[in-house]
């Protein structure tokens, strides 16, 4: 991949605690899968920060190729991918979430 762009994703990784690549915004999510990821989060009461891959197609297809994973919402906690929605859906019913958060966070 662009190596320009790789170097953009990883200092967007590398500076954000939690990092999400969605559609949209986390005021104005533009996909039920992506709103649910910033529902979770923000009932977590956690500092995230988002990205709108819809704003940039480079950056859309990029990201698949970077996380090896076809799909968005793309969740990054403390510099490595979590995983997407489904993912985040079963780590917060199972209470697995709180506590990678809270090390994640505390570290
Ligand atoms: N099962 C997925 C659901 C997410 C999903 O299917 N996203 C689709 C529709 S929003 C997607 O990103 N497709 C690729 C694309 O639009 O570039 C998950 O757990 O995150």
């Amino acid at each position: 991949m662009d190596p320009e762009l790789k170097k953009s994703i990883d200092n967007l990784i590398a500076t954000n605690g939690i990092v999400v690549f969605m559609k949209g915004s986390r005021q104005f999510p533009q996909c039920g899968f992506s709103n649910t990821v910033v529902q979770i989060l923000n009932t977590m009461g956690v500092k995230y920060e988002t990205v709108d891959i819809l704003a940039d197609p480079r950056l859309r297809s990029g990201m698949k190729e970077y996380s090896q994973w076809p799909t968005f919402p793309q969740v990054y906690i403390n510099g490595e991918f979590f995983g997407g929605c489904d993912i985040m859906i079963q780590a917060y019913q199972s209470g697995e979430l709180k506590e990678i958060l809270e090390v994640a966070l505390n570290s």
